[in-house]
């Protein structure tokens, strides 16, 4: 898939999937489940304050009797109950609503209604930005938030699944670094080249792995060229690898507020899908990511 009509287009063809959503109580987020519902790709249970989600719903014309609803006004508590739902089987995968990524995000790793498998957790940013002919994929802007290099194995590991949930077979993989040369002095350097070699001994499989790239050699073919460096994913990465949560979160918000990009979110590694954006992102971010989550969804349950 090069874009995300084409990502909609196959949600619609695998829903409708179930939908919980933690602190549905906003209005861009109300809106994106609304379409993902009349287009066929979800049905939706709206946990949340209830007065709050009536209010909304009635100024944007939506009718509530097309929804479960289930009033919790404790974001805690209303998150915590929206996992419950995907864990007891009565949804497929939770939205994260109007709350703190960190308060989702202990609700998923609940050790009694959680979400864990014993993988690591990560974010997988899918992103359609003007001017490229494919999805970039950016990992990880909201999880882990110094991971050593056994665990970027897995965030690599986890964006691949996304990637190939959207028929992408082998994708290539750059480590962004601040620099495309081994510096013992800047260890993510030197954890993106021991990634490499995992790749090559045939311990990341699935993909390409290169690194490091600094992002203008691992996304522009002329910059890579430029700098002599030749290499399969120099400037034709698919999926970006950042050190760290800093640089994700950084490089996931300048795509959206200056790359004037079309994006979506989800968390992989749990047991469910884990739709998950930006409070301030827009309700077509929203849907895109329901409908990244569905595919996703799919995917775990087809194999
Ligand atoms: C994927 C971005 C997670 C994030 O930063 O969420 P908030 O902006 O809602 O804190």
């Amino acid at each position: 898939m090069r874009n995300f009509e084409e990502v909609i287009k196959f949600a619609k063809e695998r829903g409708p999937k179930t939908i919980s959503v933690a602190c549905a109580q906003d209005k861009e987020v109300l809106m994106a489940v609304e379409m993902a519902r009349k287009e066929g790709i979800v049905d939706a249970i709206l946990v949340g304050d209830l007065e709050k989600i009536k209010e909304i719903a009635n100024e944007l014309s939506i009718d509530l009797n097309n929804y479960e609803t289930i009033d919790e006004k404790d974001l805690a508590l209303a998150s915590r109950k929206a996992v419950e739902l995907v864990s007891t089987g009565k949804a497929h995968m939770v939205m994260k609503g109007l709350v703190d990524t960190s308060i989702i995000l202990k609700a998923v790793l609940d050790k009694e209604v959680g979400l864990r498998t014993g993988n690591v957790l990560s974010h997988v940013a899918v992103f359609d930005l003007p001017g490229y002919d494919r999805l970039f994929f950016v990992t990880d802007a909201a999880m882990n938030l110094d991971p050593d290099v056994q665990t970027k194995k897995q965030i690599i590991e986890n964006a691949c699944q996304i990637a190939h949930a959207l028929d992408i077979s082998e994708p290539k993989v750059a480590v962004i670094c601040a620099k495309e040369k081994v510096n013992p002095k800047m260890p993510d350097t030197v954890d993106a080249k021991k990634l490499e070699e995992m790749n090559q001994r045939g311990e990341i499989k699935g993909c390409v792995v290169g690194g490091p790239f600094a992002l203008d050699n691992a996304v522009s073919i002329e910059a890579a060229k430029h700098k002599g460096i030749d290499h399969p994913v120099a400037g034709n990465a698919d999926i970006l690898l950042a050190p760290d949560i800093e640089a994700g979160n950084i490089l996931y918000k300048s795509m959206v507020f200056f790359g004037n990009s079309k994006n979506a979110g989800v968390i992989v590694g749990a047991k469910a899908p884990v739709i998950l954006t930006s409070r301030a992102d827009n309700e077509e971010t929203k849907l895109n990511s329901i409908a990244l989550g569905v595919l996703t969804a799919s995917k775990i349950i087809e194999g």
